[in-house]
C-alpha cells in the first residue's frame, strides 16, 4: 500500500495538481520523475552509479539503494508516471529527525540555461548559501510527548543568517524543547549523534576523503539528508545517525576535475558541526522568526544574550 510520507523536509510535494513522493512499507521511497530532463538526468545518475566500479563499496552506502524505475499511479492521482525507486532512508526510526542541507555555494551550473542560473544565484544569495555553501532546505525534529514534532514552515528556515544554521544544527541534537523561547538548545544528544567513531562528523569525514580524490560526478544542487530516531536516543540506546545524499536531479560529469562545489560545502558544514561537538555551550543569540503579517511567530534561537525579530 502507497502513501505519502509524513518525513519529507524539502524538495517538491505532492498537491495542487503536482506529484509528490510516495512511500510503501517494505521501506521504499518512490520518487516521481519529473518531465523536463531533471528526472531524466537523476534516473542515469542512479544507474550509472549503480555500475561504477570506480565507486569504492564503503562509498556506496552514502547513497539511496536505486531499484530502478516503476509506472506508478502519481500521488495526486493525475496519471501513471515513472517513479525512482530508492530506499526509504528514514524508515524503521521511531520519533525520525530530518534535516536536509543543501550542498554546495552555488547550486547552478554553466551548462543551466539563463534563466534558471539566474534563480538559482538569487536562492544562493539570500539563503546561507554562498556565506556559508550551505544551506538548509527542511527539516523535522521531534520535542517531547507533549510539543510532539517540529517542522518548521520551509520558507521560515530558507534564508537563516549564520547564527541562526549554528542554532538549528544544535537543536537537531538537543533534547530540551525545540520552540521554548526560554531554552537554550542543550546539545544534550550531540556526542551521540554527531560524535563517536560512526557519528555523523565520522560519516562527513569519509565522505569528503572521497571528495577530495573523486572526478567522476559533479554534485549540483545535491543535499546531504541527515537522519536519526530520537526516541532510540533520548532512551540511552546507540544512535542509528546517517547521511545520505539525495538529489541528483542536476549532476553532471566531472570530466577529471574535483567537485570543488561540493568539497567546499562538505568542509564549512563539517566544521559547524566540529564546532558543537567541541564546544556545544558557546553562546547563540535569540531570534524570532516572524511572517511579515506578524503571525505564526516562530522561535528558531535562543540565549539570554540579546534579541533580533526577522521579518519574512
Ligand atoms: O518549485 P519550488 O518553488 O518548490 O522550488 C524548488 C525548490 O524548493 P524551494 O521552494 O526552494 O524549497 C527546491 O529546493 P529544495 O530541494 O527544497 O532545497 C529545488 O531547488 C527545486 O529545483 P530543482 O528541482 O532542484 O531544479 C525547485 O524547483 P523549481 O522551482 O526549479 O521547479
Ligand atoms: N531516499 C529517500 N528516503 C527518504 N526520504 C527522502 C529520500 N529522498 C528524498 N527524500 C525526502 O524528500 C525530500 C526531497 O527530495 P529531493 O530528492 O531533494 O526532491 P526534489 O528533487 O523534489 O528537490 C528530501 O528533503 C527528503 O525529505
Amino acid at each position: 500500500m502507497l502513501k505519502v510520507p509524513d518525513h519529507q523536509v524539502a524538495g517538491h510535494q505532492g498537491g495542487h495538481g503536482q506529484p509528490g513522493p510516495l512511500i510503501d512499507d517494505s521501506g521504499r521511497f518512490y520518487k516521481p520523475l519529473q518531465d523536463d530532463d531533471r528526472g531524466a538526468i537523476e534516473a542515469a545518475f542512479y544507474t550509472s552509479f549503480s555500475s561504477n566500479t570506480r565507486v569504492p563499496d564503503h562509498i556506496r552506502r552514502f547513497f539511496p539503494v536505486f531499484h530502478g524505475t516503476q509506472l506508478l499511479d502519481a500521488s495526486d492521482g493525475s496519471s501513471q508516471r515513472p517513479h525512482l525507486v530508492l530506499e526509504d532512508v528514514v524508515s524503521g526510526r521511531s520519533h525520525p529527525s530530518v534535516m536536509d542541507v543543501k550542498i554546495g555555494s552555488r547550486t547552478w551550473y554553466p551548462e543551466a540555461s539563463e534563466d534558471y542560473i539566474q534563480r538559482c544565484f538569487e536562492k544562493d544569495r539570500k539563503s546561507s548559501s554562498l556565506r556559508l555553501g550551505f544551506r538548509i532546505s527542511g527539516l523535522q525534529l521531534y520535542g517531547s510527548e507533549e510539543s510532539g514534532l517540529w517542522k518548521p514552515e520551509r520558507k521560515l528556515v530558507h534564508n537563516l543568517s549564520t547564527d541562526e544554521v549554528r542554532v538549528v544544527l544544535k537543536k537537531f541534537v538537543s533534547s530540551n524543547s525545540p520552540t521554548d523561547p526560554n531554552l537554550n538548545p542543550d546539545c544534550s544528544l550531540a556526542s551521540s549523534v554527531y560524535g563517536g567513531s560512526s557519528g555523523i562528523l565520522a560519516q562527513l569525514l569519509e565522505l569528503k576523503s572521497w571528495f577530495e580524490d573523486q572526478t567522476i560526478y559533479h554534485l549540483n544542487s545535491c543535499s546531504v539528508l541527515m537522519v536519526y530516531g530520537k526516541k532510540k536516543v533520548l532512551k540511552g540506546g546507540s544512535s542509528d545517525a546517517e547521511v545520505k545524499l539525495i538529489d541528483f536531479a542536476h549532476v553532471t560529469e566531472g570530466n577529471g576535475i574535483i567537485d570543488h562545489n561540493f568539497l567546499g560545502g562538505l568542509c564549512s558544514l563539517i566544521k559547524f558541526i566540529s564546532e558543537i561537538l567541541t564546544s556545544p555551550d558557546e553562546c547563540t543569540t535569540k531570534v524570532y522568526l516572524q511572517n511579515s503579517d506578524n503571525k505564526n511567530e516562530e522561535i528558531l534561537a535562543s540565549s539570554n544574550e540579546c534579541t533580533t525579530k526577522v521579518c519574512l
